[in-house]
């Protein structure tokens, strides 16, 4: 916990420190087994995020190196080399222009016999068309090119400010610059920043505590997560691990998936470069695709038992993730579905009532503040998976469940062995 507090100032230093004594993460004491819906929002509160950056007369520089974050173009850059991108644009336009050319000339040398038969102006035309287009992508391509190169400067001259980066000289005497050695910690402040600064719907560092002290607790060999977005709580629970431990984490959209790849790319360099053997990146498994559909597919049966499920997705889809995965869960593993305070009594109600109904879960509603909001209540709820029984909660049980909602006594679910 000590570590978790000191994230601003101390921090680094903190972290170095248990480092240097062999351990991955450091909580408040080794003794503090959390059980109880008290003491995890305890442990919430004295988790909170340092104002490190209120007022902080460096914002607009962090601005900017934050904004290549979050440009889906870079992303794409990583991916999709440049240089392929102006060969095929290139080489589609000059094979345009010579059929173009090849076209007209034919044309003026029998104009009677083509134009009677069309098709030589129709290729004229088309391969004009195709001339303007892979011209025009061509030259938008290098404008874009110049604008992102102008931004990149931009971002570098942020960076070497704020000292995320060094300048260094190459084997050539050449000034150069690089990014410092990033780990899984420096992402993850950077991720909080972002998050603060705009919003995000990251489970951010109070939930985040929760979330690393339930899987410090369980010991998962397998979590898997609906919802990464930038990767910040799979990045989280992975910093948490036992030996031989995995995320696996799903994703639907194609830019957010990018973003996690590269964040998890780049919270290996700092282990990668000290030569360690595992990290924390190599951890994760980043899955591209809607849950509903892809898990079932990804997962394979009698071999992939999860331990701890992290729901973070769409709300109303809550229990749709949770019947995709319920064939996959290990007797005893945790299902945690977020936001249970600010969407219990919409999106996330059907699933409420399933969890707290069902004879299949132990559930209980962990109260804390919604992400960044210390005026906003939300919360997690933590739901034991007991085991398969008989299917499907019994309507004396969803009755009862029903009316709790109704007079907003949401809150302790009830066991389901007792209400049958
Ligand atoms: C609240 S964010 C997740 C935040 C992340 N867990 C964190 O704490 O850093 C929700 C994410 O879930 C994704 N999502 C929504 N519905 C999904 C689905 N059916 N399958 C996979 N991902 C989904 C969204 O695209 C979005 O990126």
């Amino acid at each position: 916990m000590r570590c978790l507090e000191g994230r601003g100032s101390n921090g680094p230093a903190c972290l170095a420190k248990f480092r240097r004594k062999g351990l991955r993460f450091c909580f408040l004491s080794s003794k503090s087994r959390v059980s109880t819906a008290k003491r995890l929002q305890k442990f919430a509160v004295a988790a909170r995020l340092p104002p490190d950056d209120r007022n902080d007369p460096d914002g607009p520089k962090r601005r900017a190196m934050e904004d290549e974050l979050r440009d889906p173009k870079y992303f794409l850059e990583y991916l999709l080399p440049r240089p392929l991108r102006l060969a095929f644009f290139g080489a589609s336009a000059a094979s345009c222009l010579i059929a173009t050319v090849l076209t007209a000339v034919r044309l003026l040398q029998s104009p009677a016999l083509e134009l009677a038969d069309g098709s030589g102006p129709r290729d004229l035309l088309v391969n004009i068309i195709g001339l303007a287009t892979f011209a025009s992508l061509f030259v938008y391509d290098q404008q874009q090119a110049q604008a992102r190169i102008e931004e990149r400067r931009k971002v570098r001259e942020a960076q070497i400010a704020l000292g995320d980066r060094e300048l260094f000289v190459n084997e050539k005497g050449e000034k150069m610059s690089r990014l410092k050695e990033v780990n899984d910690d420096w992402i993850i402040r950077r991720l909080e920043r972002w998050g603060q600064r705009d919003g995000m719907p990251f489970v951010g560092p109070a939930k985040g505590a929760i979330l690393q002290q339930l899987v410090a607790d369980k010991r998962p060999q397998l979590v898997v997560e609906v919802g990464t977005m930038a990767g910040y709580s799979a990045l989280l629970m992975a910093q948490v691990l036992p030996p031989g431990g995995r995320v696996v984490s799903f994703e639907k959209d194609l830019t957010w998936f990018l973003v996690a790849k590269r964040f998890m790319w780049q919270a290996n360099q700092g282990e990668k470069n000290a030569g360690l053997e595992t990290r924390v990146g190599d951890r994760v498994k980043l899955e591209w695709g809607d849950a509903r559909e892809v898990l079932p597919r990804v997962l394979r049966p009698g071999r992939d038992r999860i331990n701890l499920l992290f729901l973070d997705g769409t709300p109303k889809e809550y229990l749709d993730y949770l019947k995709a995965a319920e064939p996959f869960l290990e007797p005893g593993a945790l299902v945690v579905a977020d936001n249970a305070g600010v969407f219990g009594a919409g999106g996330l109600r059907p699933y409420l009532e399933y969890v707290r109904s069902s004879s299949q879960y132990r559930s209980e509603l962990v109260r804390c503040k919604l992400e960044w909001r210390e005026d906003v209540e939300d919360g997690i709820e933590i739901s034991t998976y007991l085991g398969p029984g008989p299917a499907g909660p019994s309507p004396i049980t969803a009755m009862m469940s029903k009316e709790a909602a109704a007079v907003g006594t949401e809150g302790s679910g009830s066991p389901g062995a007792a209400a049958v």
